[in-house]
């Protein structure tokens, strides 16, 4: 510690005199509950005590040893689910070293992962202890020399393994997903192991192949968006990362009541939260009040739907611009639009934001990336006899969150 002129350390160094205890933050004690990549403990995981229980009984044969159960978790995004799925890997773990097992447990978010080999190496990093003797390089080595190491570091230092594919419909095919669940019964390996798929697509199943749906089984959990009363316990559980008494009474259930209404989605609902302290903080208040959620709310949105559209070529947002339009210049029943409707309308958009526009098909690959993303959705009509089919879409988010992703957005005239 820094000696001062007086000798006493107790003074404290006048370099940093002006910090105050707890950072100077007169609105948040502790934000990081409040950040999404925060992982609660168990004390604070509300409404989810089935779902913990049901994953633990097909996977907890890997905490002796014997083969766990595959199982699929599904349910849209923010219900849970990589909680879940992290919350009991990390049990398995601490009860199979218990039992004098040693128990892998990783994850891979397939959104991340640039394909088989990717994926593999993440895997293959994650459970390799250090002191192994098996290298995994980030690259140089093939495929399937990513999948022979994996099988050696697994027979040699586990006894079973617990691998959570998380957004796994984002892989390419399937091929992991086989591979890891038939390696076993193929020789490749001697450990039982476990796969935990988690999905936002119900119709994920539908997409596998028939030999990967026999070999993961039929174990599927549905996780339902929560209600208000879930989220408001949710947030409540989180009132720690505020100081005292800056919280007004409302703000918790009305935060949870906005969420319920519309999306039942806890990972926007905290997102929501620490987006109203922000704002009281950055203005120097040091009070959040109700009427902060609402200026919080559209912010949040914006951030959010930049996020979901960051990966996806700039034209995609001309695009929404094209639909934000149209749906901001027409009745809520007459809110679908015909792939040519949007193109006419995207053409107009090109030309105000001055840049070229692209091909017709181009525009409708944008458009089915948008649909997966959930930011748009897409229906295919029949036009009647002989007229054959189209596509019609509709845009999934409030124009005016479309319009603030930019300070000047292209606002055309969208006559029909
Ligand atoms: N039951 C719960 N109790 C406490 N916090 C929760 C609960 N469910 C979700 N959360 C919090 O909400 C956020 C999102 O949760 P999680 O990542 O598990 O959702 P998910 O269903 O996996 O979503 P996605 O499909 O988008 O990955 C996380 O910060 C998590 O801590």
């Amino acid at each position: 510690m820094q000696e001062h002129g007086d000798g006493s350390a107790e003074a404290g160094d006048e370099l940093f005199q002006a910090v105050e205890e707890g950072g100077g933050d007169t609105v948040f004690a502790n934000r990081e509950l409040l950040n999404i990549d925060h992982v609660p403990d168990e004390a604070r995981i509300v409404g989810r005590d089935e779902h913990i229980r049901d994953l633990a009984n097909e996977v907890g044969p890997a905490v002796t040893g014997s083969p766990p159960n595959s199982v699929i978790l599904y349910g849209k995004t923010g219900s849970g689910k990589s909680l879940v799925a992290n919350h009991v890997m990390e049990r398995a773990r601490t009860e199979s070293q218990r039992r004098s097992n040693r128990l892998a447990t990783v994850t891979v978010d397939c959104a991340q992962a640039k394909g088989e080999a990717d994926a593999v190496q993440t895997i293959a990093t994650g459970i390799n202890p250090p002191g192994s003797g098996v290298d995994i390089p980030t690259r140089g080595i093939s495929t399937n020399e990513y999948y022979n190491r994996l099988w050696e570091i697994l027979d040699r230092e586990y006894d079973a393994a617990l691998i959570t594919l998380d957004e796994v419909d984002r892989l390419d095919d399937d091929n992991v997903l086989m591979l890891l669940s038939r390696a076993r019964e193929a020789g490749k390996v001697d450990v039982p192991i476990g796969i935990i798929s988690i999905s936002n697509k119900v119709n994920f199943r539908e997409q596998m192949t028939e030999r990967v749906k026999s070999s993961l089984g039929h174990n599927e959990f549905i996780f339902d968006p929560y209600d208000g009363e879930q989220l408001r316990q949710i947030l409540e559980n989180r009132r720690d990362a505020f100081c005292d008494d800056v919280l007004d009474a409302g703000v918790i259930p009305k935060t949870a009541a906005l969420a319920a209404q519309r999306h039942g989605d806890a990972r926007k609902a905290i997102r929501l939260l620490r987006h109203a302290g922000d704002y009281a903080k950055n203005n120097g208040l040091d009070e959040v009040t109700e009427d902060h959620l609402e200026r919080a709310q559209e912010q949040a949105e914006v951030e959010r739907l930049k996020e979901l559209i960051a990966g996806l070529p700039p034209h995609s947002k001309y695009v929404l611009y094209a639909l934000a339009n149209l749906t901001a210049n027409t009745g809520p029943e007459e809110d679908w639009f015909r792939t040519t409707v949007i193109y006419d309308v995207y053409q107009k958009v090109c030309e105000a934001e001055g840049a070229d526009d692209l091909t017709t098909d181009s525009i409708r690959g944008l458009l089915s990336e948008l649909a997966f993303l959930e930011v748009t959705e897409s229906n295919q009509e029949h036009g009647g006899m002989g007229k054959g089919t189209y596509k019609e879409h509709r845009l999934l988010w409030e124009p005016s969150v479309v319009f603030k992703m930019d300070p000047d957005p292209a606002q055309v005239d969208v006559e029909r």
